[in-house]
């Protein structure tokens, strides 16, 4: 849920512009009666929802609004009708910045530079090359002609728009209507329903005609008051069936929204008689803003901010429920109506944290209403539904091409990756670390008492050892690895039997984080993981942003290494997620045999969950090592989805230069009797003194896709070192034929919190310069 300001706000973020889509797009959902029939002949607006780099994007799904036939194209007169959309937006513009004039709003305000920049972005998608200019020059132009008309009061204002109001009887409706109009135009009540009929209530406000329709409350509830609430709702459709609203608030008392959960029940009720469209266009209004705030768990008063939230996201909870879609974010108004409430020195009725409400009111209405006559007269739409996603996104040939033809580290019969190993085995040097002078542990007083000099040498030395201490480790486990199948080898050969190992001693895993609200009554070490030496390793997964917020774990993560005969060995890798809405599976199973005299073959099976559907590839491999220094490999496989079968082939050569450097490049295509692509990649890998035990490495690959007589090149480079103790960095980027590419850089530090700092004065610095720019060209316009 979110206030003015973050809505627009997060319209932006989203990527988003300015949308349209059928509000009859409702009739994707559960409601048989033809559900949005009051709405099928409205274009709607969605102030986010056009993807620009996406359009398949499903992500976001902000406020959308109802466009109705009294918008802006019913108020145009003739000769508007006339204009071409360019100019149409432009004159929207004008309207627009003269009325954030009337409400005392600086075309500065956060909300009113966002709409105006999300206004054009959305001219930018449909101005042809040649109209690019003059978007771009109009845009400039409106605030100037606005602060002229406003000036000199012509041409006259022609801006109106209709709101629909719903809510439970008695939350405020009518009051709220009589106080925008800042007169008892609707009649109230404080002690039984006073609306008995939908009446269409106009007036005049800062020279915007506004229209409210007023509607009789619904009843809290409960199996009687069901077949009333349905009947009023039923009748508040037939009544906007010819014109449409252009907004919908939905009314709540803040102090009483709490009470009981009814509140489902009706939104729930809503969305059958109106589909579940209605939700994208509602904006929530809380009444009684100025009441009492309720004591918190510490017994003192909850700060009006934290209680806010608090009511706020228990109603889009509910509207979640009711449109079975978690990711829609309603817009919220907070609204005093009592006669006493307070005032600013204007006279204006503020809220307690000190903000003049009824400016916020119009000016999101507004917003609303601006943005959707955008899309109308841009007639840009999108595909964008609420509910479970239905939509299958399968992945291309390309890329299911440039994921198989990435190298896979192959892990050998003692579960030691094979690349790694023949590193370190070929390591011949005598161990570094043995022949070490003993070093005396300092305590912490000790340490304390060293100068800055003393201190840095001491810790380099220890970083040092460490360092040669994990490689003999390592090289003392690979060594133990290969004794130990030796000896296995000879005890079988010799009487069958293997000998009798101690079972290694298991070892506790980190402990996970779990989410804040986990419950107190399950014990924590119910999650407790141990890892024992049967090669089995079963996590649960913690998704904190999971269908189940309570307990968070709505995974498991399995690793299963095990030798099935001599020389063969099979491993599982996977990760199963399922909540009440999907189920999604990553998958690798892998069988490998190694040849005694030298090859190794392994076959595998990947499972893959992609929307609704499944992913399978069955692949097989071939490795064979020429001499020390060369590592030959070919590969096929057989992808499936979709009802599709495509063929993958695959070469991969591997040369060593030393003990660091490795060059390699693969080739290979994919595909059907129709359609294949082609690919293949150049790579030079530089590794770290140190490795495998520090990962520092550099590495520049070429890479080259064919698909459909389009080729695209590419290009990426990665490092990884450690600029000094405790602090790493690793660099990557990659740019391609398509002038597309990326860059990142990213450091990690224990010693250096300073650099943190860098990070938070150069975001500053960037907005400020945002910020300057935007200013500069407002002022400009
Ligand atoms: N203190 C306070 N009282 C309010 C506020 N809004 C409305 N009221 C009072 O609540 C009572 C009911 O308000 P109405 O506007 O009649 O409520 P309604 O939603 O139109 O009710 P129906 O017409 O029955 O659907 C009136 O006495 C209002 O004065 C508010 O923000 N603060
Ligand atoms: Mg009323």
């Amino acid at each position: 849920m979110m206030g003015v300001k973050d809505w627009v706000l997060s319209q932006l973020v989203s990527k988003s512009v300015v949308s349209t889509s059928q509000l009859s797009a409702g009739d994707r959902f559960s409601n048989n009666e033809s559900p949005n029939e009051e709405f099928s002949n409205r274009v709607s607006a969605d102030t986010s929802r056009l993807p620009i780099s996406n359009p398949e994007s499903q992500s976001d799904y902000p406020l959308e609004q109802v466009v109705g036939e009294n918008s802006f194209e019913s108020h145009c007169r003739i000769d508007e009708k006339l204009l071409d959309p360019l100019a149409k937006i432009e004159r929207l513009q004008i309207n627009f910045l003269r009325i954030v004039r009337r409400l005392r709003q600086s075309p500065d305000n956060l909300v009113v530079a966002k709409v105006l920049y999300r206004m054009h972005l959305a001219s930018l998608i449909r101005a042809g090359e040649s109209d690019l200019k003059r978007t771009n020059l109009r845009s400039d132009r409106a605030g100037k002609i606005a602060a002229e008309q406003e000036a000199s009061g012509l041409p006259e204002l022609d801006f109106s728009f209709r709101v629909l109001v719903l809510g439970k009887t008695g939350v405020g409706k009518s009051a709220t209507i009589n106080s925008i109009f800042n007169q008892s135009k609707a009649i109230t009540d404080a002690f039984q329903p006073a609306t008995d009929r939908i009446e269409e209530i106009g007036g005049m406000v800062n020279g915007m005609k506004i229209s409210f329709i007023d509607t009789p409350g619904l009843l809290p509830s409960s199996t009687s008051s069901f077949r009333r609430n349905r009947t009023i709702l039923c009748s508040v459709k037939r009544f906007i069936k010819k014109s449409p609203p252009d907004i919908v608030l939905y009314f709540e008392r803040l102090d009483l929204i709490n009470v009981g959960c009814g509140d489902f029940a009706l939104m729930k009720l809503i969305t059958e008689v109106f589909g579940s469209g209605i939700w994208f266009n509602t904006i929530l209004v809380m009444t009684h803003s100025f009441s009492a705030l309720p004591d918190g768990p510490n017994g003192y008063p909850l700060s009006y901010e934290s209680y806010v939230t608090q009511c706020t996201d228990l109603l889009q909870h509910y509207i979640h429920q009711a449109v079975s879609d978690s990711k829609l974010e309603n817009p919220v108004l907070f609204v005093e109506n009592h006669p006493h409430c307070k005032t600013d020195v204007t006279g204006e009725k503020i809220l307690p944290n000190g903000q003049v409400w009824k400016s916020q009111f119009l000016l999101l209405c507004l917003c609303a209403k601006v943005l959707g006559d955008v899309n109308t007269i841009l007639k840009l739409r999108d595909s964008i539904e609420l509910g479970p996603s239905n939509t299958t996104r399968l992945p291309s040939l390309p890329h299911l091409l440039s994921s198989f033809l990435r190298h896979r580290t192959v892990v050998g019969p003692s579960g030691e990756d094979t690349d790694a190993n023949v590193m370190l085995c070929s390591d011949i040097e005598e161990d570094e670390y043995d022949q070490l002078p003993p070093i005396r542990i300092l305590t912490k007083s000790e340490f304390e008492k060293l100068s800055k000099l003393q201190k840095k040498e001491y810790l380099d030395e220890l970083d040092y050892r460490e360092t040669l201490y994990m490689k003999k480790q390592l090289k003392e486990e690979s060594r133990r690895r290969r004794e130990s199948k030796f000896h296995k080898d000879g005890s079988l050969g010799a009487d069958g039997s293997s000998d009798n190992q101690e079972p290694a001693e298991a070892v506790q895993m980190p402990d996970m984080a779990v989410p804040p609200s986990f419950d107190s009554d399950c014990p924590l070490h119910r999650y407790r993981c141990l890892l024992t030496g049967d090669q089995w390793l079963a996590r649960p997964v913690l998704d904190p942003h999971g269908w189940d917020h309570d307990v968070g774990f709505d995974g498991v993560n399995l690793e299963i290494v095990t030798e099935l005969k001599h020389n063969m060995v099979a491993s599982v890798t996977g990760q199963l997620s399922k909540d009440k809405q999907d189920f999604n599976i990553q998958s690798e199973c892998t069988a490998v045999y190694v040849d005694p005299k030298g090859p190794t073959y392994s076959v595998g099976l990947d499972i893959q969950s992609s929307a609704k559907n499944l992913i399978y590839m069955v692949r097989s491999n071939a490795k064979v090592r020429h001499f020390k220094c060369n590592v030959t490999e070919c590969g096929v496989s057989v992808t499936s989805f979709g009802g599709k079968n495509y063929i993958g082939a695959k070469i991969e050569d591997s040369v060593s230069v030393g003990k660091r450097l490795k060059f390699s490049m693969s080739a290979g295509s994919m595909g059907n009797f129709r359609q294949a692509a082609y690919g293949g990649s150049l790579e030079a890998t530089l590794r770290g003194r140190d490795y495998p035990v520090r990962n520092e490495s550099s590495s520049v690959t070429l890479t080259v896709l064919s698909f459909k007589k389009d080729t695209v090149l590419g290009g990426s480079f990665q490092t990884d070192f450690r600029l000094s103790r405790g602090t790493g960095m690793s660099v990557s980027g990659n740019l391609n034929s398509r002038k597309m590419g990326q860059v990142c850089v990213k450091t990690s530090s224990s010693d250096h919190v300073e650099i943190a700092l860098f990070a938070v004065v150069s975001i500053c610095r960037a907005l400020l310069r945002r910020r300057v720019n935007h200013r500069e060209t407002l002022e400009t316009g």
